[in-house]
């Protein structure tokens, strides 16, 4: 007999991850002498984990907003999920088709066209050339990238990359959509319509993961909020709660700063 109960599944599961950079900064020569004096002995770059030990589970459906000051491990976090970099330790799963607006255009081939930079990351994602060909039209028309999509991507201006890029995305169906502070290079009546897509995409039932420094906006899309504070998850929990807390340390450190 078949089991038709639907079980909420795990989507993205992130368990005791650490991400470490290596701080590049200029030595100067003395420092530089003095480590070959030394026999070259030391790491003359300087380490640092810009995630430390952070755990995260994301059910299926689930709209999660991350949240954090500036260099708190937001993108690293998402490039992780994402499989972009991979993690120094811990483990990052993730499960169904993830689509990634992280880095705009990035999967652009810039000699290609607009047209077949479509094919390209379709298939990057996933699709087969059939699927591409039935949904080419709407990715075009949703793009509103009109004649230009005969023209090579280096001439595109960053908000065309966007508008491509994400109607790519979007229609590639993904089960996981992870999306970072992208959407502040559109312009506002693309941007309303990104909006009204992610928010369609969030009553389908997808998986949205969303980094922004737009804490209405989250709030509006989004039901939980994780906070990040250099490179630990400090709170998870309603958005409204974390937006609330987020503010709450913006104005201390602010108080601090003047
Ligand atoms: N490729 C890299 N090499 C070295 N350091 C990096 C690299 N990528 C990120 N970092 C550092 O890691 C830390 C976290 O960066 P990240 O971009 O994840 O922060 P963020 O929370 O997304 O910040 P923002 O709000 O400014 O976008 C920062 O100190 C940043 O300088």
């Amino acid at each position: 007999m078949t089991d038709h109960t639907v079980t909420m599944q795990t989507a993205i599961t992130v368990q005791g991850v650490r991400k470490e950079f290596v701080l590049r900064h200029t030595r100067s020569l003395k420092e530089a002498v003095m480590w070959i004096l030394r026999g070259r002995r030391g790491d003359i770059s300087k380490k640092f984990d810009a995630l430390k030990d952070v755990s995260l589970h994301v059910e299926e459906g689930e709209t999660v907003a991350l949240m954090g000051l500036n260099g708190s491990g937001k993108s690293t976090l998402l490039k992780l999920i994402s499989g972009v970099l991979q993690p120094d330790a811990g483990s990052v799963r993730t499960r169904g088709r993830v689509a990634g607006l992280i880095e705009v255009g990035a999967g652009f081939h810039h000699d290609l066209s607009g047209r077949d930079n479509v094919y390209l990351n379709g298939a990057i994602l996933g699709m087969s050339e059939q699927q591409i060909d039935a949904m080419f039209d709407s990715i075009v028309e949703f793009s509103e990238i009109g004649e230009f999509i005969d023209t090579e991507v280096k001439f595109y201006s960053s908000g065309m990359y966007l508008r491509l890029a994400f109607s790519i995305a979007v229609h590639t169906d993904p089960e996981v959509f992870l999306i970072d502070e992208i959407l502040a290079v559109g312009d506002e009546p693309f941007q309303r319509k990104c909006i009204s897509k992610i928010k369609e995409l969030a009553e389908a039932g997808k998986t949205l993961f969303v980094v922004s420094h737009d804490l209405d906006l989250v709030s509006t899309i989004c039901e939980r909020g994780v906070l990040l504070e250099h490179g630990k998850v400090i709170m998870d929990g309603e958005v409204h709660e974390v937006v609330k807390e987020l503010r709450r340390r913006s104005a201390e450190s602010a108080g601090t700063e003047a």
